[in-house]
């Protein structure tokens, strides 16, 4: 049925303020032809045509749609055009005003948004703008100029009323749907691309909010010629109207490339009249699709008809000549040099974005320290006041097991808050904006202070609780053990969720790789008798192995202990005679020296590197 054109917020939003930067003098057409998309077939063993021979030419000023039913190939075709396919084999030729360009070049003039929004809920619109500007822009830009873009995008996506407004987290509801689409949007255009690329702008939004953004973004690329290209499902009358340009895909082909306006004129002229009151997205998506057909061998030859009228029509020709005519007119596309931006201030704006985000996003942090405030409360009235009675030598022992593995393996708690920065670092490095060690150097830093007050917060109350070796001096160690062990637990997160970015896989090879280190740290099975095959390689590079030691040297290295009234001692060293065991004798049944420290933590400093160095390389080269 036909719908009525819903309304705008507020007009007042549309009166966008000068932004002058966004407008494209550079590029004027951007062409594509023959481009085609193949993946192995397993079914027939060769290969499948997922895009089949797609040409056509945009110019600057006009927004297209890519439709079609689902596995058309909309998104491929997009990921095609946009220059980021990788997966797939792909043969054609791209030119921007007839040229061929660089893929460093076509990076500086193009930005993709994609489906997934990928923002900072903890942050503001005004803020999410602000950091994305101050990663995109270098520092020759005042800080007037970059205010007054970011209040051009705002007001050019109606979000001047939200701009204070956080984006929103599971727990705090934040802007709507649309808002956040708008603002996705307004993001990629802070580095002031030429043509943009959107994968389903419009998914999961209803139709009004469906229809704002797309205005919005409407809007922007008529007012400063830019390409708008966007992969769409099926919107409504409104919606669709407002494209210029579509392009009509079923099974990897076209169906139909032209303006908007012409396509009741041309699907008419092959006898698909486009119904009086229906909208026309719809109709067409129904006359292609074969999949949901009832009958599907009509469908099928309907399907061809059409589509070898077009490879056929006049329309497919004159479009050749203009492809033809933008080569012979090539131009090229002149832009400013690429301003350098200042490398080290990248690391301290990531800082400052995950500093915001930790504390105010609870999941990030908060979650986690109220976590290990519970086990530290649960470890400390479990072992609640250990006596120096011999009896308490292997409850001390278990405690300090409980105290550095547990702690380590619960540092998988910190793998959604990871994945969920990857996912900001991908969409950022695509756009150009800072590579993998900015995003690692950031990371690290901003989880110092942080995994330092949980190592502190944990002792204060378990140490003293359990009764430990009672001296400042030894509690200072056993915080320093606790922090090393989390930093390198983190680390041993980050790397896991870099490699397998899928929150379950992470999770568990995590959980997998943590309970590895502590069945072969020392605790589990002494040293002195480990297999092998483990003790020659494991334990040397097993971060928990060092921390038990070091906090296992802490606590028997200066104690002594009472046998009891029979003098039975169940450790025999020099002491037995007074009956009381010297825990040092505890220290020689695991085969732990003393004054080993030093050494102790300068390797788990190394693996804490090591797994930041892997993580920075698994990032370097993995793409998506
Ligand atoms: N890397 C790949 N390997 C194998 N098949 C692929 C690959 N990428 C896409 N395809 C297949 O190509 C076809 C087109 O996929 P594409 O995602 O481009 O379609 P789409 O029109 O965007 O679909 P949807 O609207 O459902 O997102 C589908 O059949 C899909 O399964």
């Amino acid at each position: 049925m036909e719908e009525t054109k819903p309304k705008l917020d507020s007009p007042a939003d549309l009166e966008a303020l000068p932004d002058a930067h966004l407008l494209n003098e550079a590029v004027n057409s951007f062409s594509f032809e023959e481009l085609t998309a193949t993946v192995p077939d397993k079914a027939s063993k060769g290969e499948r045509r997922i895009i089949d021979n797609v040409s056509g030419i945009i110019q600057a000023g006009e927004m297209v749609a890519l439709m079609g039913p689902s596995g058309s190939g909309k998104t491929t075709l997009l990921n095609l055009l946009a220059r980021r396919i990788n997966n797939v084999t792909s043969s054609g030729k791209i030119h921007v005003n007839g040229d061929e360009l660089s893929r460093s070049t076509f990076r500086r003039i193009s930005s993709y948004v994609e489906q997934e929004d990928h923002l900072i809920g903890s942050l503001t619109a005004r803020e999410t703008l602000d950091f994305s500007a101050k990663l995109a822009l270098s520092r020759s830009i005042s800080g007037a100029e970059r205010r007054r873009r970011i209040d051009a995008l705002l007001a050019s996506f109606g979000l001047v009323g939200n701009q204070t407004t956080l984006v929103g987290t599971p727990i705090r509801r934040g802007l709507s749907g649309g808002q956040k689409r708008r603002l996705g949007v307004a993001s990629s255009l802070i580095t002031c691309p030429k043509i943009l690329f959107l994968d389903e702008p419009t998914s999961g939004l209803d139709s009004v909010a469906s229809f704002e953004v797309i205005s919005y973004l409407k809007d922007v690329c008529k007012k400063n010629r830019l390409i708008v290209i966007c992969s769409i499902h099926q919107p409504s009358t409104a919606t669709f109207n407002l494209f210029d340009s579509l392009y009509l895909l079923s099974q990897g082909k076209v169906c139909y490339s032209g303006p908007v306006t012409e396509t009741s004129a041309y699907f008419g002229g092959l006898g698909f009249e486009i119904p009086h009151f229906y909208n026309p997205a719809e109709y067409l998506l129904e006359i292609i699709n074969v999949d949901f057909s009832q009958n599907k061998a009509s469908a099928t030859e309907q399907l061809q008809t059409i589509q070898s009228a077009w490879s056929s029509s006049g329309e497919l020709k004159a479009l050749g000549q203009s492809i033809a005519t933008a080569k012979e007119n090539r131009t090229e596309v002149t832009l400013e040099p690429p301003k350098t931006r200042n490398q080290m201030f990248i690391p301290l704006v990531l800082l400052h974005r995950s500093f915001v985000k930790s504390y105010r996003d609870v999941f990030a942090y908060g979650v986690r320290i109220a976590m290990y405030l519970g086990l530290a409360i649960m470890m400390g009235t479990v072992w609640l006041r250990l006596s120096t009675h011999q009896d308490s030598i292997q409850p001390f022992v278990n405690a300090i097991f409980f105290g550095s593995a547990f702690m380590s393996f619960m540092a998988v708690a910190y793998v959604p808050a990871f994945l969920e920065d990857r996912a900001s670092f991908i969409k950022e490095r695509n756009n150009g904006l800072y590579g993998p060690a900015s995003f690692i150097v950031a990371n690290f830093l901003i989880g110092i202070p942080y995994l330092f007050l949980i190592s502190l917060l944990f002792s204060i109350v378990s140490y003293w609780l359990s009764n430990f070796y009672p001296s400042g001096t030894a509690f200072m160690y056993w915080v320093m053990w606790l922090f090393l062990d989390l930093l390198a637990a983190e680390g041993l997160v980050v790397l896991m969720s870099s490699i397998f970015p899928i929150f379950v896989v992470a999770l568990a090879l995590t959980a997998f790789m943590n309970g590895l280190w502590m069945s072969v740290g020392g605790f589990l099975v002494s040293p002195r008798i480990l297999n092998v095959f483990w003790k020659y390689w494991a334990r040397y590079i097993d971060y928990q192995a060092y921390v038990f030691q070091g906090m296992m040297v802490n606590e028997f290295s200066r104690r002594n202990y009472q046998c009891g009234s029979d003098c039975h001692c169940m450790y025999s060293t020099p002491l037995e005679s007074q009956c009381m065991i010297d825990g040092k004798g505890v220290l020689e049944v695991y085969g732990y020296k003393t004054g080993k420290n030093g050494e102790w933590a300068g390797i788990l400093i190394a693996i804490i590197f090591a797994y930041r160095l892997l993580a920075w390389a698994v990032l370097k080269i993995k793409k998506t």
